[in-house]
């Protein structure tokens, strides 16, 4: 950044008037990133348009093995086009032919955890692979320049898997070059990508291949999708097991709106306590810590000059829990307090920003509150559930908010009360279930695609 506009923004910042929140300047490595958690500022931001603020250029850079320059990282005309195929797969409509899809994996789950308690005289311990792929590419560390070029056995690990994971989406899309594939996300990318091919890679950046379009864009859009969800889930868990009045409350919604049979779209939409449970279990903790922008022209928020090229950075968790905002039982789990909607929960209602705000904002929340109803009531109308005595506090921040030991929970099935059979305890690490679960969901629906 140039001197003149750095000291420019210094003294702007030193003079601005702070409302319920900061704004200030702090560098990691090399990228110097202008924070804000100043609501005011944040509802300029996520009104800004999406010429004049995208995401930031270390995203695709630093973070290349994973998101490429798919819909998550990419800017201008190029990403308003990805948005315009992909963002309509998970309107609601859609959404809503998918709730079976999404109940039939879930039974498979609870039908494997079932069997497994059957088979284990009542007590389970379940530890799977988690998933490498993210763990290790979240390593990579932004700032330091040149450091993701060194051959290191970190990064080496990191190249294996990225040519690893393109083979592999390689070879889904070759098995479907053919016309008879219905409309579906995958292949709706697919005839975008041929589109470029027919016309020499119109509207594609130099640097971007037809085959890339596609591999960066399931990249993006499977990194986007399964972590997220799969944590919510778990910590959503976490905290029901934590509150068994609500857990209770819950489980009884479940119970009076299904009555025995599986949950449909209808039925979801009338889960109204369970919808306020997630709802706050995001307030609390928000997989995404951050919201990043990259100013792509010179603009300028709340008085404040903003250079073209500077990052800034919103860090979720702060704006969720400020007293200020959400009153004095802020860290408490309280899901009453949306109970009159998002909009009154808050003093400000853009402080509550789980799915990002803007035109970026998250093109699958439609989909990811669709499934978490389906999982979450699943499991509530065939367990009770407490923490499990080795369950350990410990959320860290690695690229996303997750449980550094996982979730373990003692579950008690719940059996039919007229077939009068007793409970049976199992313990259960939640968290490595559901990532496995969130995984096979995914490589389910590429299958079937
Ligand atoms: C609880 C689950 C989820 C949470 C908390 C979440 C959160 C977020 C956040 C914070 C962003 C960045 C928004 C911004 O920069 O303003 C984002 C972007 C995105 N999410 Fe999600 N997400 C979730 C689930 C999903 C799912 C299930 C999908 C798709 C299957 C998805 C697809 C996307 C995409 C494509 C973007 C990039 C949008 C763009 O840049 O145009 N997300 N998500």
């Amino acid at each position: 950044m140039h001197e003149e506009t750095q000291a420019f923004i210094a003294v702007e910042l030193a003079t601005s008037s702070i409302y319920h929140g900061l704004i200030f300047m702090y560098s990691s490595g090399t990228i110097q990133i202008l924070c804000v958690t100043d609501v005011e500022m944040v509802r300029e931001i996520s009104l800004s348009t999406s010429l004049k603020l995208g995401k930031p250029t270390y995203l695709s850079k630093d973070h290349g093995p994973l998101l490429g320059q798919g819909i998550f990282s990419s800017n201008g005309t190029y990403w308003a086009h990805q948005r315009k195929i992909i963002a309509p797969e998970f309107y609601l409509n859609k959404v809503k032919e998918m709730v079976s899809l999404m109940v039939e994996s879930t039974s498979k789950m609870i039908e494997l955890w079932d069997e497994k308690t059957r088979n284990s005289e009542g007590i389970l311990e379940v530890k799977v692979e988690d998933d490498l792929k993210s763990l290790v590419m979240s390593k990579v560390p932004i700032g330091v320049p040149g450091l993701r070029h060194i051959p290191s056995k970190h990064n080496r690990e990191i190249w294996r898997l990225d040519k690893e994971i393109k083979a592999m989406i390689l070879k889904i899309v070759r098995a479907r070059r053919s016309p008879t594939y219905e409309k579906d996300l995958l292949q709706l990318i697919l005839d975008a990508s041929k589109s470029y091919e027919d016309s020499d890679g119109d509207y594609l950046p130099a640097d971007v291949s037809p085959e890339m379009f596609i591999v960066d864009n399931c990249k993006s859009i499977y990194f986007a999708g399964h972590d997220n969800t799969g944590l919510t889930a778990s910590w959503c868990l976490m905290l029901l097991a934590a509150y068994p009045d609500w857990q209770a409350r819950a489980r009884a919604e479940v119970l009076d709106v299904c009555g025995s049979e599986l949950p449909n779209d209808g039925m979801l939409r009338r889960m109204k306590v369970l919808t306020i449970i997630i709802h706050e279990t995001l307030r609390l903790y928000p997989p995404v810590a951050f919201v990043v922008r990259e100013a792509l022209q010179d603009t300028s928020f709340k008085g404040i000059e903003i250079p073209k090229g500077t990052n800034i950075e919103i860090p979720i968790p702060i704006l969720h829990q400020q007293p200020e905002l959400w009153g004095p039982d802020t860290y408490q789990f309280n899901p009453e307090r949306f109970a009159k909607g998002i909009a009154k929960a808050c003093k400000v209602p853009s402080a509550y920003i789980p799915f990002g705000t803007g035109t970026r904002t998250c093109a699958g929340q439609n989909f990811a509150m669709t499934e978490l109803k389906v999982v979450l009531s699943m499991i509530l109308s065939r367990f009770t559930f407490s923490l499990s005595p080795g369950y350990q506090y410990t959320p860290v921040l690695i690229l996303v908010l997750e449980p550094e030991h996982g979730v373990n929970l003692r579950l008690l099935k719940q059996y039919n009360r007229a077939r009068n059979t007793t409970t049976v305890p199992i313990v259960l690490s939640t968290y490595d279930a559901l990532v496995l679960f969130f995984n096979s969901e995914f490589n389910t629906s590429s299958k079937q695609q």
